[in-house]
């Protein structure tokens, strides 16, 4: 089935599209045989189906992370740090470049349509819609975080403590924290994963990750290259779910084997696991929701202004949980930097992420349409203008059209809820303390942005700004070595930089009579 699947889609590679769950080193299908359609969302055309797991497939996972933790808990860092970098490696090695074909890929490929690429990328434009560059880019970010963490694998040193009383000696080890739970969204369908599983090998622990059903096909790529690269049996199992998420999700969070989830999602779905995860108090890392105000001050540098709030806006069509929802303007730049948005969006040419002309992809299904269509309606109802685009794109696949919206009010659905798409929502302010009470009036703290050229000024509101992250002059923050994360409810922990702290345990050794 696999095999001639990656052949339908152009896979040279054909291990790589894997359309089963990962168990104990096997391909595995669910026990009742039930499947789950993935689709394109350029098209929405079933691409395959995975299979639709449940509690008993989720526990015999958790079983073979047990199992495997034993000895992989032991492997010394110098062959951790190897093994990781071999993931790296084929992550990112030019033997995986395929011949592949714009648009229509299941043709034969024709000389000057064909840009050379990895499968991995068409894997992900396929399944998530986001366009082959957007891909490619996903994929280097991907690799990053397991080649960052491969070489953090060799530094997790423990301290010595100087005692208060004499004869004892205090010394603390690093010890991985044991069978990890990793739970992720569709919107970064790689590199969400590996910010997690990098820090999670490199840490000695081992993983049970539940992959997103709208994307499962980059998550069990993913997992085919880790166990070429050489992790043990059982190091990494995949349980593929979608109707039975709840209860997998239960059996993940209660189950007093696992010792840890780590999960990037919603805020709704983060607070539920959170709650579960009590019982056995485990050890949480959450990445949730965000809501990112974007400020442009009277003395900024409108032409970065503009860049940066195109590219923080409409990154992945609005589908980040670092875009900007709230665009807030001085009412003296206002004119000029609508204007100038609007005319840059009005060059973005919206299509299948297939075509190399596009620019921005789908948004991922209908259901994301309809908040996006929701949010677009409420600000109008309030007042708001359409500057450009503001509708869903007729025909298949589910389009949105790039938005701008002037003269949004501060009381609108957006302000408050993530909007997930490609709307900018431009509000207007008059001074400092007006922008920031209205920036930090919302329960998410995630990102945060602004441009200004008053270095007084550029303190006080990175300061101020509630936030885990702050864009001073740039509209993107991210890469693997940053301390990624948020504050109020857009999450706990710390992934990237010092990430791998989160996956492991302090322990003292208190050495008495000396
Ligand atoms: N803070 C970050 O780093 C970050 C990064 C990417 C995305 N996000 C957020 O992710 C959201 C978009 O992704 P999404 O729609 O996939 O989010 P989601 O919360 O619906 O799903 C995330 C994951 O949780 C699973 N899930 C859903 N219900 C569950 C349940 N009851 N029990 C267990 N697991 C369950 C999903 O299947 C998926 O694997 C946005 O809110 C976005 O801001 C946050
Ligand atoms: O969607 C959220 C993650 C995006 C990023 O890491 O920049």
């Amino acid at each position: 089935m696999a095999s001639s699947f990656a052949a339908a889609f152009g896979l040279k590679d054909e291990g790589l599209l894997q359309t089963k769950g990962y168990i104990a080193g096997r391909w595995r299908d669910a026990l009742d045989g039930a499947t789950i359609s993935v689709s394109n969302p350029a098209t929405g055309e079933e691409i395959g189906t995975v299979p639709e797991m449940g509690v008993k497939e989720t526990q015999e996972a958790i079983t073979a992370a047990q199992d495997s933790f034993k000895a992989w808990k032991r492997t010394t860092a110098k062959v951790n740090r190897r093994v990781s970098l071999s993931f790296e490696r084929v992550l990112t090695a030019p033997n995986l470049s395929i011949q592949m074909i714009s648009q229509k890929f299941w043709e034969a490929p024709s000389a000057n349509s064909v840009p050379k690429t990895h499968e991995l990328n068409l894997i992900q434009t396929l399944e998530n819609g986001k366009t082959l560059n957007d891909a490619k880019a996903e994929i280097t970010y991907s690799s990053s975080f397991i080649e960052w963490f491969a070489e953090e694998a060799v530094r997790t040193y423990g301290e010595t403590i100087p005692a208060p009383v004499p004869g004892i000696r205090n010394v603390t080890v690093m010890q991985p924290v044991g069978v990890c739970a990793i739970l992720t969204p569709w919107n970064f369908p790689s590199a969400m994963i590996t910010r997690k599983l990098g820090p999670a090998l490199a840490a000695g622990c081992t993983v049970v990750v539940k992959p997103p059903p709208e994307t499962p096909f980059s998550a069990l790529a993913l997992v085919e290259l880790a166990r070429r690269a050489g992790f043990p049996d059982g190091v990494i199992n995949v349980v593929t779910t979608m109707k039975n998420v709840g209860e997998v999700g239960k059996e993940l969070c209660e189950n007093t084997i696992v010792r840890k989830v780590t999960f990037t999602g919603s805020t709704a779905v983060a607070k539920l696991l959170y709650s579960m995860s009590a019982s056995t108090m485990k050890k949480i890392s959450f990445e949730a929701g965000g809501n990112s105000p974007f400020i442009v001050f009277d003395d900024a540098d409108i032409d970065a202004a503009v860049e940066g709030a195109a590219l923080c806006k409409y990154r992945a069509s609005g589908q980040t949980c670092v875009c900007a929802n709230r665009i807030y303007v001085h009412s003296s730049v206002y004119a000029e930097f609508a204007s100038r948005l609007a005319a840059k969006v009005a060059t973005f040419k919206v299509g299948s992420g297939l075509d190399k002309e596009t620019t921005h992809g789908p948004l991922i299904h209908d259901r994301a349409i309809k908040k996006v269509e929701e949010h677009v309606a409420d600000a109008v109802g309030k007042g708001a203008q359409v500057l450009i685009g503001g509708s869903r794109l007729e025909g298949p696949g589910s389009f949105f059209a790039p938005t701008i919206l002037s003269d949004v009010p501060p009381n609108v659905r957006l302000s408050n809820e993530e909007t997930f798409g490609p709307v900018a929502a431009l509000i207007k302010f008059e001074t400092e303390e007006e922008v920031l009470k209205l920036a930090n009036d919302t329960q998410y703290g995630l990102a945060g942005y602004f441009y200004s050229r008053d270095i007084g000024r550029v303190w006080r509101v990175a300061e101020a700004l509630e936030v885990g992250m702050v864009g001073a002059n740039t509209g993107m923050i991210s890469s693997a070595v940053i301390p990624f994360g948020g504050v109020k409810e857009s999450g706990l922990g710390r992934e990237g930089a010092h990430g791998i702290q989160e996956y492991m345990q302090t322990k003292l050794i208190a050495f008495g009579g000396v």
